[in-house]
């Protein structure tokens, strides 16, 4: 279904026949809904007589009324929600051949039958209606077919120049249950088809351009309706092993990662019981893409979660320099944290460490010394066991020695006898509350946020990291980590969170009890929580929610947005969540801001593993006009020579506009912060009278606090980010404020410009400061031809 080649006939329909035509489509969704109330009435008679019937009958009986429950409650609820367009599309098709299904289960090869056209005629054999969710008829025939069915596959897939059997593609709009356009796009225009007798017309000028020209708002859409060929394929590629995407900016790399999520589910829930998580890099991508999936019908199995929570109890809230940034994300870290949390356990509460133990044994004193200890320890910490673990480990080491120190072992030439022996010796000094005590502190359990606390004394870390990290790299790690206190407590960074997940790892996990946890997406499953099922009542009391928690750290299929930004710690975070999943990683390697993508290519292929890949280009920009492409495209050549730009698929014939900070910036005196001040709320207050949605004002990344008090009185439709912010994001109109300071924060920083640059859907303002070097038009150098 790719717009810029599908053929729209001029449209010079008569309003009679596009009356009559949605007067057609109200008819069906009436049909629809009449239908689904029958449904609606069937499971709450179901559901009733299962209260009433209680728990008679076979295990396999309630399982099958279980399901039966569950689907029509589905159906309940989400016709409750009233989703708009419930009902979206249509296809005309013609007689086909049996044609053969794709690897991934769709219907694409079907060819007409012969003898479907004569003489550039044909008649209309079949018209299918594509929604959100299925609808069967009394008599089985589809009313609705669900958009992830093979059948509905043509509707993404027919082109042009492969129409396969599809002659008409319609999408329908309406809201409720009320129809109020359509909009067709003709796949064989060559052809003059009949459906009843009747010329096929062709409406509106495409659904995909409408659905592009709308306003956008701070959550984003599915795309349900104009999902287009080269996304259909992935969304429906096999889940068998990795999928990897790639596609510039705007080419619907995040859509197509949600809808295939949605797509996996129904194509095999049970297989996806195990839960689907999607990694975002930002609290702000989560809130802008979570409604998607609800939107799609799936909430419960799916979690989305930023980087800066992938760790359960953090969340990250401060910020890195590109400096600290770079060596938290390092592999090098791996090893610096072994040695910390090691070097963690000797100094742990050293002052009330006893430097001696002293029990008593067969009558008298025996005593092990601070060398004796140290000795112990280090045997103890031997190979690369978990810290945590190795503490029963270092107490029978204790007992070894103080065994042999006793002199006991001589006393008995019978290894039976000796072994009671030992045995009761064990005892005695094991149930002493002083020999506790001493464990206690010389091998306390240590946290993930203990040790990285520990790590901000700055010559304990040299210490630790010799032979790792430079000295000035020692000073910035030990500076950053000074925002914890003791226990580890204070703001985190996302890439503090990966460090947590590590040491998590390096340490161990000792058994605690559950904690309750805050509120999450995946408790709020499909507002059918009232429905319990064979398998909640025989589960042995555990929740849904239970469940769902355990499984949480091992996913089925991970889905990873933005994937060339996560740093080799983060790769190695998520890859321990997805160890038996398979995988769909979505990314553009040209809006990287991790400075070491060969490093990071190593992570990431660990934590793909071997499974085999299957690679999918996208290629069209969907959110940027021309214009702006355009204007991206100069930083891209920069940033990486030779990468393609997407193909942006509209234009505007709105020109980027160059503005200043101050009038006195182009005669070589700085634009001070007031005036830059002045001239982003003046850019922004000009724009919100052009465009009728959002407004995003990208500002470096040190900037940020300062432009969300400058740009606070404008309300709600504007918003300041700082450049890292704006990954994944969009808006209807974009302020890029002094891209020279953007450019220059970090060696990713031309990269994460062109992630600036690409955000906006209309209009797109660069604001120029002195640092820009603007010429005369206002044209900062950077982005000069
Ligand atoms: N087939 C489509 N029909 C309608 N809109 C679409 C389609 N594909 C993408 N879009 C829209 O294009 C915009 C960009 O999509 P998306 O954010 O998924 O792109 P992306 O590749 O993830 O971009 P980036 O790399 O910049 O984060 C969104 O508004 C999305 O809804």
């Amino acid at each position: 279904m790719a717009a810029h080649n599908a053929t729209h006939a001029p449209d010079h329909t008569s309003d009679s026949v596009r009356e009559r035509e949605i007067d057609a489509e109200q008819t069906h969704l009436d049909r629809v809904y009449r239908r689904l109330e029958e449904k609606i009435h069937e499971a709450e008679f179901l559901m009733d007589d299962a209260a009433k019937r209680g728990q008679v009958g076979t295990p396999g009986a309630f399982a099958e009324r279980d399901a039966q429950v569950f689907q029509a409650g589905v159906h309940l609820h989400r016709l409750n929600s009233e989703y708009e367009d419930f009902l979206f599309g249509r296809i005309d098709l013609l007689l086909g051949k049996d044609g053969k299904k794709g690897p991934d289960g769709a219907y694409t090869s079907v060819e007409p039958a012969e003898g479907a056209i004569e003489d550039g005629r044909a008649a209309i054999a079949e018209t299918l209606h594509i929604g959100r969710l299925g609808v069967l008829d009394a008599d089985y025939s589809p009313l609705v077919i669900d958009w992830r069915a093979p059948a509905a596959a043509p509707f993404y897939r027919a082109t042009p120049v492969a129409p396969g059997r599809v002659v008409r593609r319609r999408v329908i709009r309406s809201k409720g249950r009320k129809v109020l356009g359509v909009e067709d796009d003709l796949m064989r225009p060559e052809i003059t088809a009949t459906l009843d007798g009747q010329e096929l017309p062709a409406i509106g000028d495409g659904a995909l351009m409408a659905a592009l020209g709308r306003a956008r708002s701070h959550t984003m859409r599915d795309i349900v309706a104009s999902i287009q060929a080269e996304q259909d394929m992935v969304i429906r590629a096999p889940a068998a092993s990795v999928t990897e995407v790639e596609g510039g900016p705007g080419t619907g790399k995040t859509a197509v990662a949600l809808h295939r999520a949605a797509y996996l589910l129904y194509q095999d829930r049970r297989r996806y019981a195990g839960g689907i998580l999607i990694v975002s890099p930002t609290p702000l991508l989560v809130a802008y893409t979570e409604g998607v999936l609800p939107s799609l019908g799936e909430e419960g199995q799916v979690a989305i979660r930023a980087l800066g929570s992938l760790v359960d109890g953090a969340e990250a809230t401060a910020y890195d320099p590109p400096a600290v940034s770079r060596v938290k994300g390092s592999s090098r870290m791996q090893k610096l944290l072994r040695k910390a949390a090691r070097g963690a356990l000797e100094l742990a509460a050293p002052e009330s460490s006893p430097a001696r133990l002293r029990v008593v044994a067969f009558g008298g004193r025996i005593e092990l010394d601070a060398d004796e200890l140290r000795g112990i320890r280090h045997n103890a910490l031997g190979g690369t066991a978990p810290v945590n673990l190795l503490r029963p480990r270092a107490r029978r080491l204790i007992l070894d020695a103080l065994w042999s120190k006793s002199g006991a072992a001589r006393r008995y030439t019978d290894p039976e006898l000796a072994a009671e022996a030992r045995e009761g010796f064990d005892e005695d000094i094991t149930t002493e509350t002083d020999f506790q005590e001493f464990l206690d502190a010389w091998w306390p359990e240590l946290t993930p946020r203990g040790v990285l606390a520990a790590m901000a004394d700055e010559r304990r870390l040299g210490r630790w990291a010799r032979r790792v990290l430079n000295p000035r790299e020692v000073r910035q790690l030990a500076r950053s980590l000074r925002r914890l206190d003791e226990g580890g407590h204070g703001p985190l960074s996302v890439h503090d969170v990966a460090l947590l997940d590590e040491l998590q790892l390096i340490l161990g996990a000792p058994m605690r009890p559950a904690r309750p946890r805050e509120a999450d997406p995946l408790d709020h499953l499909t507002g059918l929580e009232e429905l319990s099922t064979h398998a909640d009542r025989m589960g042995g009391g555990r929740s849904r929610r239970e469940r769902l928690e355990e499984e949480r750290t091992d996913y089925a299929h991970v889905i990873v947005d933005e994937a060339q930004d996560l740093t080799p710690m983060q790769w190695r975070m998520v890859g321990r969540r997805g160890r038996h999943a398979t995988w769909t990683v979505v990314g553009d390697p040209a809006q990287s801001s991790w400075s070491d993508p060969d490093e990071a290519a190593v992570a990431r292929d660990e934590a793909l593993g071997t499974r085999p890949r299957r690679r999918f280009t996208l290629t069209v920009n969907y959110r940027n006009p021309a214009e702006i492409a355009e204007l991206a495209g100069k930083v891209l050549a920069l940033a990486m020579p030779g990468m393609q730009s997407p193909k942006a698929v509209r234009s505007t014939g709105l020109e980027p506009r160059f503005a200043l900070a101050a009038d006195g910036a182009r005669e070589g005196r700085p634009a001070d912060d007031a005036a830059l001040a002045e001239a982003t709320v003046a850019e922004a207050e000009r724009l919100l009278g052009e465009v009728d949605g959002t407004i995003g004002v990208v500002v470096a990344m040190n900037r940020r606090a300062q432009a969300r008090r400058w740009l606070a009185p404008l309300g709600e439709r504007v918003v300041a980010l700082g450049s890292l912010e704006a990954k994944g994001l969009e808006y209807d109109a974009t302020v890029v404020v002094s891209p020279a300071e953007i450019a220059d924060e970090s060696p990713a920083g031309l990269r994460v410009l062109y992630v600036a640059l690409t955000r906006a859907t209309q209009q797109l303002t660069v604001l120029s400061a002195e640092r820009d070097e603007p010429d005369a038009a206002g044209v900062p150098d950077l982005l000069r031809d």
